[in-house]
């Protein structure tokens, strides 16, 4: 798929969101999309996705089969999970007894089976995000892009994510995924596009550049001082939480525990 000479603004006079974008995304290549918050990613997305036209320029070449995961799925639909994902796979092509088996086979492997007969609007957040990994999925996508797959998701399913991409890219599907976490240092080889002031850059790390993710823990006043060290040291900082205190808890009972920050570099 191409993107060529691509410009996206929202409305006549409004600010160009992206300029002169210029991008390939080959069979099998992934690409993850950064940049700080508001500069274009979901945007960038939804153009490769085809839910927005360029204002100027061309996606060519699109694959057939998309499955676009919005960053969050629209649950306001008088639907069950069931009957929503049957439809979805209806639409897809798919024959009724076809449809039937693909539901059941994602409904299950995403942890959300039970739910089947619940309508949208009243599921948890979670369980609404992972019905709209599934319905990307239900026929495998030759493009599959992720809008912050990793937000909303519980850890069962936030840890499916790297396989459910090597999957696509297994069969010959590009992969495209927006991550402000920096869950994507998971995805060895994947191209980056870097979104900034409305130029896409592209950088494609080197295969001798694979890193690892080292966790620590820190008092938490010297959680921001630790961060900055680490950052002015070219490391990648991926987060700081409160350290769960139950392990030294039980190590330590009589002491009380310990009161730290987790931080994940
Ligand atoms: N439907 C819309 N109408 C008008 N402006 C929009 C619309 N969607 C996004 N924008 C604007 O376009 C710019 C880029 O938004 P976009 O959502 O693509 O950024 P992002 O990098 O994905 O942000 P975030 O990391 O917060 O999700 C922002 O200034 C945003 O306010």
């Amino acid at each position: 798929m191409r993107l060529d000479d691509v410009w996206l603004r929202y409305r006549r006079g409004a600010p160009w969101v992206l300029r002169a974008v210029q991008l390939d995304l080959a069979p099998a290549e992934a690409a993850v999309v950064l940049g700080r918050n508001g500069v274009g990613k979901s945007t960038l997305l939804q153009l490769a996705a085809g839910v927005l036209r360029p204002t100027r320029g061309a996606v060519r070449d699109r694959p057939r089969v998309v499955g676009w995961v919005p960053e969050r799925f629209p649950a306001d639909q008088p639907f069950t999970i069931d009957q929503y994902l049957t439809a979805v796979a209806r639409m897809r092509g798919l024959p009724a007894s076809e449809a039937g088996r693909v539901v059941t086979a994602w409904t299950e492997r995403l942890g959300v089976r039970r739910y089947g007969d619940v309508r949208l609007p009243e599921l948890s957040k979670g369980t609404a995000q992972k019905v709209g990994l599934a319905q990307a999925l239900l026929v495998r996508p030759d493009l599959l892009i992720l809008d912050e797959p990793w937000e909303g998701l519980d850890v069962t399913a936030r840890e499916m994510v790297p396989d459910l991409i090597a999957e696509v890219r297994d069969a010959g599907g590009s992969v495209l995924v927006s991550d402000h976490r920096g869950e994507t240092v998971r995805l060895p080889g994947a191209t980056q596009w870097l979104v900034d002031e409305g130029a896409v850059i592209v950088a494609t790390p080197s295969p001798s550049s694979e890193s690892s993710v080292v966790e620590i823990v820190v008092p938490t006043a010297d959680a921001a001082g630790t961060v900055a060290a680490l950052r002015a040291a070219g490391h990648q900082v991926l987060g700081v939480r409160p350290a769960v205190s139950a392990s030294a808890a039980v190590a330590e009972p009589e002491r009380g525990g310990l009161t730290g920050s987790g931080l994940t570099a």
